[in-house]
């Protein structure tokens, strides 16, 4: 089971006792450190799990070496329902399954004149291809779209997952660029004349639905002190 130490890293030295406003200002920042940086412990790195190859290669591109993480690929099961209940579901799964911490993330396409559908999964734009997908707005003179990436953080089996949102708007349009990541042929977003497929990966990446939702990770990772330890000092 993993365990979390939410203790402040910060320390007052012996010199601070020596001057009574050293002191107060010591522990002023004592405090102010404790609300802002708290220490979490974890017994082995955040895992990214997901399945999905590409989404693994994005990922991994946009972190970089910015967070400590390491990747797994295990197929997590297609859940129905809202992205943020998928996507906190999928946690709590890989969190079991791989008894640590986790981050995972599920992606939506939502028509606004499908009102947020299709949303998707996996085995739906398999079925329907990416005439299809234009076919399913071929009644509505709104082709407007957005995809939506939900990530969820959770520390363990049993800690409720933490979410982070990232969303980019767009239109559907005809398939243009490789089809080697599922419906970026089909989406284009707003301000550029390039479907994603189309984009250099790195312009993809400074724009996308993931990118937006991982600078939120990032920045959560800033706010806590992620140590691995995996010793009996953890509480
Ligand atoms: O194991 P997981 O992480 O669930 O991987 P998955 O492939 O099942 O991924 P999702 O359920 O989140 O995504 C549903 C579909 O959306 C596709 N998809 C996800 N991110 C995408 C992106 O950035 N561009 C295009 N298609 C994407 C993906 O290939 C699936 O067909
Ligand atoms: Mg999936």
């Amino acid at each position: 089971m993993t365990s979390i130490s939410l203790l402040p890293k910060f320390d007052i030295s012996q010199n601070y006792l020596l001057n009574p406003i050293r002191v107060t200002l010591g522990l002023w920042v004592k405090e102010a450190m404790a609300l802002v940086r708290a220490e979490v412990v974890l017994k082995k790195p955040v895992t990214f799990v997901t399945g999905n190859a590409k989404k693994l290669e994005e990922v991994k591109m946009i972190l970089g070496n910015s967070i400590p993480f390491s990747t797994l690929r295990v197929d997590l099961p297609e859940l129905q329902g809202e992205p943020e209940e998928i996507s906190k579901e999928k946690a709590r799964i890989a969190a079991k399954q791989i008894d640590g911490a986790v981050l995972v993330e599920d992606t939506c396409l939502c028509f606004n004149a499908l009102h947020g559908l299709p949303g998707f999964e996996k085995w739906f734009l398999q079925k329907l291809g990416h005439e299809g997908l234009n076919n399913m707005l071929a009644a509505y003179k709104d082709k407007s779209a957005y995809a939506l990436c939900v990530f969820s953080l959770a520390l363990g089996p049993g800690f409720e997952p933490t979410t982070f949102v990232g969303r980019t708007e767009g239109k559907i349009v005809p398939a243009r660029g490789p089809a080697d990541f599922g419906w970026d042929p089909v989406f284009q977003p707003d301000g550029s004349d390039f479907t994603y497929a189309e984009m250099p990966k790195d312009e993809k990446n400074k724009i996308s639905h993931r990118r937006r939702a991982l600078d939120k990770v990032r920045d959560h990772f800033r706010e806590y002190d992620f140590v691995v330890r995996n010793d009996d000092s953890q509480v």
